[in-house]
């Protein structure tokens, strides 16, 4: 037995006019978690001194304030800011459920963040860039007040629709043979044709935004990705 399927749509790639509508499309479509991806582009500083994070912008505590209004639904934020800390108090308050944050970002005070973000009753998560090393994130995983998921990411972070990256699945396969009980998240071009590789690699929590917005029938698009998973954890 492996650690519970959670699939996740992005609703990165839903239409955020009718938001809350999306939402319960998936929920009744089998989703178990909406992923929400907060990207935050700060225009003065990005031209002046180009330290966003990445080059969009999509949504953040108003937006998910209104979203919980409709739906008691696990909302897993993605965050893609420079400075996290600052966002553990509005979105614990606008009812975010995880909060995953960047180990690019937070080499100085992870300890501090996943303190504030257990104290606000939220899942902490690490994230990380394909081209942060894995070992990167092995101190937020073993230390005293341990996060609690590590998302990989198979694309470049900043957009939806990408190209899933098949060479992160090893760290996934290093992830899962050190923790065996660890929610491990892959994000980026997941889908029906890459869904095996990651499942089998071991990951357990897929996002998936393109691939299930994108079809003709999202639902059996939720039902693949999770019997992939669940196939995979039986075979192993
Ligand atoms: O974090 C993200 C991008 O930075 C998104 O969650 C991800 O790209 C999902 O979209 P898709 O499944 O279409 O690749
Ligand atoms: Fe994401």
């Amino acid at each position: 037995m492996g650690v519970a399927a959670k699939i996740a749509p992005s609703m990165l790639s839903s239409d955020f006019a009718n938001l809350a509508s999306e939402a319960e499309r998936m929920l009744k479509f089998g989703a178990d978690w909406l992923h929400m991806d907060i990207m935050v582009v700060l225009l003065f500083i990005h031209s002046f001194l180009n330290r966003h994070f990445v080059p969009n912008l999509t949504l953040g505590a108003p937006v998910i304030q209104s979203l919980r209004k409709h739906t008691e639904a696990y909302l897993d934020c993605h965050l893609m800011v420079t400075n996290p800390l600052d966002y553990v108090e509005p979105l614990s308050k606008a009812g975010a459920s995880g909060f995953t944050f960047h180990v690019e970002v937070s080499k100085e005070n992870w300890q501090e963040l996943v303190q504030r973000i257990k104290s606000k009753g939220m899942k902490p998560g690490v994230a990380l860039k394909p081209g942060t090393p894995i070992e990167d994130v092995y101190p937020l995983v073993e230390g005293e007040n341990p996060v609690e998921m590590v998302l990989v990411m198979t694309v470049e972070p900043g957009f939806g629709g990408q190209k899933f990256m098949p060479e992160m699945m090893e760290k996934v396969r290093t992830l899962r043979e050190r923790y065996p009980s660890l929610d491990i998240e892959v994000d980026g071009g997941l889908g029906p044709s890459t869904i095996n590789v990651a499942a089998s690699a071991g990951a357990n929590c897929i996002v998936a935004g393109s691939s299930v917005f994108g079809a003709s029938d999202p639902s059996a698009v939720i039902s693949l990705l999770r019997s992939s998973v669940e196939e995979s954890q039986h075979k192993s």
